[in-house]
């Protein structure tokens, strides 16, 4: 997306602002310029003779300071103008972005990591927000003084005037051909700052694991060369761009004082070697406004990349809604040669799954580590969309169900649960905001997280640290779960909610979800093959196939995979982690 793109999506009020921000800006230059040209005075009046020199020394400090505060009051409208619209301009953009997290797939994010969308909506965003706010206006003001400062300069003295329009011409020349050079460097600095954002915020989240290896040298030592490599380009880029403004100014000044000696070598009087003078001066005026309206454009530069990023992710296409939008009446849910192949995997992760998950039971997915159990819920959540095949809830297909209704109706709760950085209760309530507080204290009870509310400084009002990063795991698993049950969908999936918890925390938040949940269309993946016996219905995968569906009773008489799973659950049940070597236990060897 370009600026000007940016500029089309926002309100006419917005557009306005922007375009009376430059008009005013474009005056603030002519103000600068005519300032400058009083110096030219003598040269228009005939060495003053014409209006007395005494009186040139008045008018001429009037005209100036006049000059120069209008230009200032010009400017500084522009900026009252311009500000608030290109700061309403970018708002409108960090809500497009905002949005736009909300409506793509998941998968987009393993191209557009956290680092980098953080560094989109921040620093980018504030990079269209300066082109906006003020380099564009200044780079008007520049160019106007540019202008109409070589124009009176053309007007005293054709031969300076075309002397400086050459060396603007070489100036552009040069330019161009250096804006090659600069745009190499350029074009990787992007890419180089997001690595560093990326591997400073992997290098802050893995911490823990880090010092737990000894791994910092390493780390810190890889995390060395990428800063370094980012270092290099922004010197490159420096370097490339300071040299290519003074190179251009250089040419400039070289061709007016050239262009002066051509015209004072013509001029056959005081009047005409003054006008040359007076002309010179206004060259070298209009060439100084050109250098400082390079540093607007590399601003720009930097708005225009900004925005091309920001335009690239506003690019990744959203999840549709496939006409006719569609609202299921029943909950139950069907795979129908579902399969499933993330980027990057030769093997799809699910491959051609037909199954039904009946309306208001439990059902249970188990299978082997990587079967693709968790895969199945993040379809149906539409985490993920699949590769093939059509996933259906109450015969509706999935694509058909408006984001916000299935929101409504599928409530997903992870095995890692997030939580904000909130007061605890506000964390529960975040699928239901008016939720009473007796309802959350009776939950609490229900799910045992009532001991958890009692042992925080301010109870439900606690603050729950980054990422819930105050709690334990089983603790923010069991605020999950309570969230779950308050917001109360009709579809609740659990991909291993409770794995957290120790034996006696489980069985008490089991009866609670068997409660809470009666009813519901209810979609377990676990490993413990005892939870999966309690289901009414289970489903067996095994490398992204399906390898058997029924109840416990039926799968067990199968003798397949599932009786094999629970053999062996058995088994490790009764085992330890002895001294030397594992074995069973005493208990086990008795049995
Ligand atoms: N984001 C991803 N990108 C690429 N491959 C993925 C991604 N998520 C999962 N996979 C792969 O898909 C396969 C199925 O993963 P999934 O998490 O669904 O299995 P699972 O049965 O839930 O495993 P586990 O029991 O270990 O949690 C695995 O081979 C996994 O490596």
């Amino acid at each position: 997306m370009k600026l000007i793109a940016l500029i089309g999506r926002t309100p006419r009020s917005t557009r306005v602002g922007i375009v009376v921000q430059l008009l005013l800006q474009l005056a603030a230059g002519g103000c600068a310029a005519l300032a400058i040209a009083t110096l030219a005075v003598p040269a228009w009046t005939d060495g003053a003779q014409s209006i007395g020199t005494g009186l040139l020394v008045i008018l001429a400090p009037i005209a100036v300071l006049g000059l120069i505060g209008m230009r200032i009051v010009a400017s500084a409208v522009a900026g009252r103008i311009g500000m608030p619209a290109a700061f309403a301009a970018t708002t409108v953009l960090r809500r497009a972005l905002l949005r736009h997290v909300v409506d793509v797939p998941l998968d987009v994010f393993s191209r557009w990591s956290s680092a980098r969308l953080g560094m989109i909506a921040t620093d980018q965003v504030r990079k269209v927000e300066i082109a906006f706010s003020f380099a564009v206006g200044e780079l008007v003001s520049c160019w106007a003084t540019t202008g109409l400062l070589l124009a009176l300069c053309c007007a005293l003295s054709w031969r300076i005037g075309a002397a400086a329009l050459l060396g603007v011409g070489l100036y552009a020349l040069t330019s161009w051909l250096s804006d090659r050079l600069i745009a190499r460097a350029f074009a990787a600095l992007q890419p180089a700052t997001n690595e560093a954002a990326r591997r400073i915020e992997e290098h802050l989240q893995g911490l823990a694991t880090i010092r737990a290896h000894g791994a910092l040298p390493l780390r810190e030592s890889a995390l060395t060369t990428v800063i370094g490599r980012l270092r290099d380009i922004m010197v490159a880029h420096s370097l490339r761009l300071s040299g290519a403004v003074r190179s251009g100014a250089a040419t400039i000044d070289i061709a007016v004082f050239a262009g002066f000696a051509w015209a004072a070598s013509q001029a056959e009087s005081a009047a005409a070697l003054t006008a040359a003078g007076c002309a010179a001066v206004l060259a070298i005026g209009a060439n100084r406004a050109l250098a400082r309206s390079a540093a607007y454009l590399a601003l720009l530069r930097l708005g225009e990349s900004a925005a091309a990023e920001i335009g690239e992710f506003l690019a990744a296409p959203p999840l549709t809604c496939q006409p006719p939008a569609a609202i299921p009446d029943r909950f139950d849910i069907a795979f129908d040669g579902v399969t499933l192949a993330y980027d990057g995997r030769s093997n799809a992760a699910l491959r051609g799954l037909d199954f039904k998950v009946p309306a208001g039971q439990v059902t249970a997915i188990v299978g082997p580590s990587g079967a693709g159990k968790s895969s199945i819920l993040a379809l149906v959540a539409r985490h993920r969309e699949a590769s093939a095949g059509t996933i259906t809830i109450g015969g509706v297909d999935i694509r058909r169900i408006p984001a916000e209704a299935l929101a409504q109706f599928v409530t997903f709760v992870e095995q890692e649960p997030f939580l904000f950085n909130r007061p605890l209760g506000d964390n529960v309530r975040l699928g239901r905001p008016e939720a009473r507080q007796h309802e959350l204290d009776a939950l609490a009870r229900d799910v045992g997280l009532d001991e958890v509310v009692a042992g925080l400084d301010k109870g439900w009002d606690s603050i729950v640290g980054e990422a819930g990063g105050t709690l334990s795991g089983g603790e923010r698993q069991r605020v999950a779960i309570a969230r779950a049950a308050l917001k109360d969908s009709p579809i609740v999936l659990l991909d291993e909610a409770t794995s957290s918890l120790d034996a006696d925390m489980e069985a008490l938040v089991r009866t609670a979800l068997a409660r809470r949940f009666a009813g519901r269309t209810v979609l377990i993946v676990t490993h413990r093959m005892s939870i999966a016996a309690q289901a009414d219905h289970i489903v067996v995968l095994a490398d992204g196939r399906l390898v058997g569906a029924g109840t416990h009773e039926v799968l067990l008489a199968a003798d397949g995979l599932y009786a094999k799973l629970c053999e062996a659950e058995q088994r490790s049940a009764g085992w330890r982690l002895g001294a030397g070597r594992a074995g069973p236990s005493s208990a086990s060897a008795r049995r």
